[in-house]
């Protein structure tokens, strides 16, 4: 296992010191392998959150723990060996190949910018095959498509073999297939995994843990099956939610409808 616990304590966020937080107080624990899935409306400060998590944008108050170690305390290139990020927006003008993307994942392992050892060979190998990516690993980024180039990004990722692996809408511009490819990834991988998912069956399908965020505060934490319900749920998204429980694995599911409407 290479996860690591991931600790927030107390963390806030504003964009300038008189502003008002875009982030309230928010702690909760991670143990080490977990994945979770950060939920709530647009708005509610997801990204937000993803940004403190991968040392984009620093803490207004609290603090951030991986592996026991203050995230804001570690040298630049030790943080980016720990923690690696997928955003939902991707640079397109990049003149690199596929197989050059993945490879930057390797950067903060190596001493210098030296040619690849057969190690960083083998890991980019591999998170080109996990991906489906391998055969276009000659195709220049810039000329995949939307979903290919997300699939990239998640490969360069793993290539990073970071101890927590955060992922803004990580199945954004996918097919169905691809998806559910990248939800299984996801739930296969041993990393710590913080996700942000608009899909909330998807996020109860996937995730250990779910955060549920609302206008800046959060609403909730713990595993899908205690924590959601259809009164939560439909506080935080504003909607009239209908929860019914799978079988066999008696996971929750939701259906929604805007309020003061008939179901269909
Ligand atoms: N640097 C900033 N300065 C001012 N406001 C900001 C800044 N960054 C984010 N915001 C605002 O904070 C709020 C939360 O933004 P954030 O992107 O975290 O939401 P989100 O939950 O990820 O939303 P979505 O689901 O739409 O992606 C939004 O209203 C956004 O406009």
């Amino acid at each position: 296992m290479n996860g690591a616990e991931l600790r927030v304590e107390n963390v806030s966020w504003s964009p300038s010191r008189h502003a008002e937080p875009i982030l309230h107080q928010t702690s909760f624990s991670l143990a080490a392998g977990r994945v979770l899935g950060v939920v709530g409306p647009n708005g509610a400060g997801k990204s937000t959150l993803l940004r403190l998590l991968y040392r984009f944008n620093k803490p207004s108050s609290g603090r951030i723990l991986v592996g026991g170690d203050n995230l804001w305390s570690l040298p630049p290139r030790t943080a980016a060996r720990r923690v690696a990020a997928v955003l939902q927006e991707h640079p397109t003008d990049f003149a690199l190949t596929v197989r050059e993307i993945v490879n930057l994942g390797r950067l903060p392992h190596r001493a210098g910018f030296t040619t690849s050892d057969q190690l960083c060979h083998r890991t980019v190998d591999d998170a080109l095959h996990r991906l489906d990516l391998f055969q276009l690993g000659h195709r220049q980024f810039s000329t995949l498509s939307g979903g290919e180039r997300q699939r990239a990004m998640v490969a360069r990722a793993l290539a990073q073999n970071p101890q927590i692996l955060v992922l803004d809408e990580p199945t954004n511009h996918l097919d169905i297939r691809h998806q559910l490819e990248v939800l299984r990834l996801i739930h296969d991988l041993n990393m710590t995994i913080v996700t942000s998912l608009h899909d909330l069956n998807m996020a109860v399908g996937v995730c250990d843990e779910i955060l549920v965020l609302k206008q800046g505060h959060p609403l909730g934490f713990g595993p899908p099956a205690q924590l959601l319900n259809a009164s939560l749920v439909s506080e935080a998204f504003r909607v009239d939610a209908r929860q019914e429980n799978l079988s066999p694995s008696n996971t929750p599911h939701f259906s929604f409808h805007l309020p003061n409407q008939p179901e269909r």
